[in-house]
């Protein structure tokens, strides 16, 4: 793709980067080659500095007005008009990059149980090579919430000056122990299916139904629960808040795998952008650009103070904080809230230059 056109491309273009080397992985594991589907919306300025890039959180894919419509399109705050918006969808996840479905080169058969565990440093990494493809030499914000912002994290680290602002979202700088106990029950679901273990691609799909109603409930807050799944006749048995984690469930299985569910969980647990660098405080003080560390004030899952705790160590952080009784999945909904912290955020961060 030609990012220098002076052609204003205002609709959104999706495209696939193949990366014809081996990608090391921390694990010592290799990857032959593999494919990143990426969006653009936008145009690159010569100056080449208004580039956004967005990271999606565990099931999210690469175009982000699908999951993010009140923040990003034509007349939102990242607005294709002015930015050139870029999202990648991360390795490992079932929305056209590769991922365990995809066909492992050394069998000419898919990958399945036999793909490499990734970490959120590999996830980064391999969209660094995306980078280094497109030629972008700067980003101005680079933006991700929950598993995104923990890969956002790694790469600004990886990036220095490369990278203005990043903003983390719901995130933390290390997988808490409460986080992996989160994804460990619902990877225990998915071993209970009988099918897991299978050669085909639906193995595991109901034990990932639920696995995705395990999750509910560490998105949201009892609040959001008891306002919107109450039952109001008296009951035995059928509540409606079974037949709301049901209904997710099945809605996430048709949709997604239970192998890249299971590998996208563990490069989420693996989170540490300490390890191997002299820990956690150091290399958040090490990290060149800004930070806005956004927390919600009720998430039960990315526990508010771990965003804190980000802006604590870092150089250039700063904390905002977004109320709702939605807990952890307000990042993907509070859109006034988002909007008005954004805001603000960029008119500090502009007159401090
Ligand atoms: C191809 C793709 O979809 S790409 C990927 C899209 N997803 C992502 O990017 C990940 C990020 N997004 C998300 O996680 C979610 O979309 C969120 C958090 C933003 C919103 O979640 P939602 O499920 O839409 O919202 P909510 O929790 O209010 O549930 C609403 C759904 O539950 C249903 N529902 C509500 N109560 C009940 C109940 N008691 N019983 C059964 N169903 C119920 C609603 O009818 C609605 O169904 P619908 O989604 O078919 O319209
Ligand atoms: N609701 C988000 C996960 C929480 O970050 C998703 O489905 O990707």
């Amino acid at each position: 793709m030609n990012l220098e056109s002076n052609y204003l491309i205002i609709e959104m273009a999706q495209e696939s980067y193949t990366h014809e080397g081996t990608l090391e992985l921390e694990s010592g594991e290799k990857l032959k080659g593999f494919e990143l589907t990426y969006t653009t919306q936008g145009h690159l300025t010569t100056a080449k500095d208004n580039v956004v890039w967005v990271i999606h959180a565990l099931t999210g894919d690469a175009n982000v007005q699908d999951w993010w419509g009140g923040l990003v399109g034509e007349d939102k705050f990242y607005d294709p008009s002015k930015h050139f918006i870029i999202c990648a969808n991360l390795l490992g996840s079932c929305y056209g990059s590769t991922n365990p479905l995809s066909t492992n080169p050394g069998s000419g058969n898919p990958y399945y149980y036999d793909f490499p565990s990734l970490t959120t440093r590999d996830l980064a990494k391999s969209l660094e090579a995306l980078r280094i493809h497109l030629g972008i030499t700067k980003i101005h914000t680079l933006i991700g919430g929950s598993l995104g912002g923990q890969v956002a994290l790694e790469w600004a680290y990886l990036l220095g000056e490369q990278v203005k602002n990043t903003i983390i979202l719901a995130s933390n700088a290390k997988a808490s122990p409460w986080i992996i106990g989160f994804n460990e029950s619902q990877r225990m679901a998915i071993e209970a299916d009988s099918t897991w273990g299978e050669l085909h691609s639906e193995a595991g799909q109901k034990g990932l139904e639920a696995a995705r109603a395990i999750a509910m409930i560490s998105y949201r807050h009892p609040q959001d629960f008891a306002m919107k799944q109450s039952d109001q006749e008296e009951k035995l048995d059928n509540f409606r808040i079974s037949s709301y984690l049901r209904y997710q469930g099945q809605k996430l299985a048709k949709r997604f795998n239970a192998y890249t569910y299971w590998v996208l969980s563990k490069a989420m647990d693996s989170h540490d952008i300490g390890r191997g660098r002299g820990g956690t405080e150091k290399v958040l003080s090490e990290i060149k650009s800004k930070i806005l560390a956004i927390g919600v004030d009720r998430d039960l899952l990315f526990l508010k103070e771990e965003s804190q705790f980000i802006v604590q160590f870092a150089k250039k952080g700063s904390y905002r904080e977004i109320q709702s009784t939605l807990g952890h999945d307000a990042f993907l909904i509070e859109y006034e809230q988002l909007q008005y912290i954004l805001s603000s955020f960029y008119l500090e961060s502009n007159s401090e230059n």
